[in-house]
């Protein structure tokens, strides 16, 4: 079967599937108010039908998939689903992206049924600092989840900042003692604008670039990206066990090296993080036999991938908010 690929040369082995739009958190920059239920939502995806949307994306070349959301650790049956994905023989990595918050109870049983990497988000490591800007003190709790992950053998475990202005962007000494002793790597993301978050966008957005310098000023080096990597520019020094990541989808040429997809929590394929279109693949996950018509159907919507985002014309997609696909 052919590998997915689109106009431009880009290849998709990386998917990015939402589990559920739901979160138990308020990050200012996108659920402040919380998750809200709105009425008559269509239920979560079912077991076998992210198998056989698994199956199909694999039958494509995808060979690492994102669990993601929402908060995804909120699905009753992750560990089911961890387990579903690690049954795909195709499928080599199997990550998720998380608020951590249930870490210190559940990250054995992901790893044991066959989870590979964990990025977990941490805005800051100040206690106050963290609370502002997620809404919830959990931020001990989380670290400490966070060190029970590194002994558990994971492929990668990964921390995630937004860089909020004002808020978080000047505690770059902070991370470099956390970095010093621990393989980890700490990626800053430049806030993206979406649909809801307009105002908290212009008060707290800041460039990444600054950072770069300043990182390459200290003797943090590039490393080479690999084919499935996500995003980041990774930097090590010599003198640091940890890595830095940077994400900055705001710099020229960011969407040239686009390898993912991205399904969400109802089952539609999107093309882009802030795509004008959502295709529902749900009616083509009811029986194995649509198999071939699901994998006809993912790889025709490539035609129409875009070449990049147009965030700086200011134009956000269908995306009220990161939590709505997953990030
Ligand atoms: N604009 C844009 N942002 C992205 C894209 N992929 C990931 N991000 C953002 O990067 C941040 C980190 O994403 P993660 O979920 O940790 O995934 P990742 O960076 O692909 O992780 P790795 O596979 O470990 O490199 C999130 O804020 C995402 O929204 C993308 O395709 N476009
Ligand atoms: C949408 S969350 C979903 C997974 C999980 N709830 C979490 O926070 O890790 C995925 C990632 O997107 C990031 N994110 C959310 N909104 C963002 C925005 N507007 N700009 C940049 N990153 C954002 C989060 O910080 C998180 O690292
Ligand atoms: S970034 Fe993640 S944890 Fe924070 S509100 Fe959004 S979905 Fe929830
Ligand atoms: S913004 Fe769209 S095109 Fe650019 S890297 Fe992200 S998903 Fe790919």
């Amino acid at each position: 079967m052919a590998m997915l690929a689109d106009r431009f040369g880009r290849s998709f082995p990386y998917l990015r599937l939402s589990l559920l739009e739901a979160c138990n958190f308020r990050c200012g920059y996108c659920l402040p108010d919380g998750h809200h239920a709105a009425h008559g939502q269509p239920s979560l995806l079912s077991l076998p039908e992210i198998e056989r949307l698994l199956r199909a994306f694999a039958a494509l070349g995808m060979r690492k998939l994102r669990l993601t959301g929402g908060e995804p650790t909120l699905r009753k049956d992750l560990v089911d689903v961890i387990a579903l994905a690690a049954s795909v023989p195709e499928i080599e990595k199997i990550a998720m992206t998380t608020n951590g918050v249930l870490l210190r109870r559940q990250v054995r049983d992901w790893r044991a049924a066959g989870l590979t990497a964990l990025n977990v988000s941490v805005d800051s490591l100040d206690r106050e600092r963290f609370a502002a800007i997620t809404g919830h003190d959990r931020l001990d709790d989380i670290l400490a989840g966070v060190e029970d992950a590194l002994g558990l053998g994971f492929d990668a475990v990964k921390l995630n900042a937004v860089l909020l202005r004002g808020l978080n962007d000047e505690q770059l000494p902070a991370w470099l003692d956390y970095l010093r002793e621990r393989d980890i790597a700490i990626r800053f993301i430049e806030l993206m604008q979406t649909g809801d978050n307009r105002d908290y966008f212009e008060r707290h957005h800041v460039r990444a670039e600054a950072l770069q310098s300043q990182l390459e000023a200290a003797g943090w080096r590039a490393q080479p990206r690999a084919a499935d990597a996500g995003p980041a520019i990774e930097y090590a020094h010599p003198d640091y066990a940890g890595r830095i990541g940077v994400i900055a989808p705001y710099a020229r040429d960011f969407c040239a090296s686009c390898n993912r997809l991205r399904v969400t929590a109802k089952g539609d394929l999107r093309l882009c993080l802030f795509g004008e279109i959502g295709i529902p693949l749900r009616p083509l996950l009811q029986d194995d036999s649509q198999h071939e018509l699901l994998c006809a159907t993912i790889s025709r919507q490539l035609g129409i991938k875009r070449d990049a985002h147009r965030l700086h014309q200011g134009q956000t997609g269908l995306v009220p908010h990161l939590a709505s696909i997953g990030g």
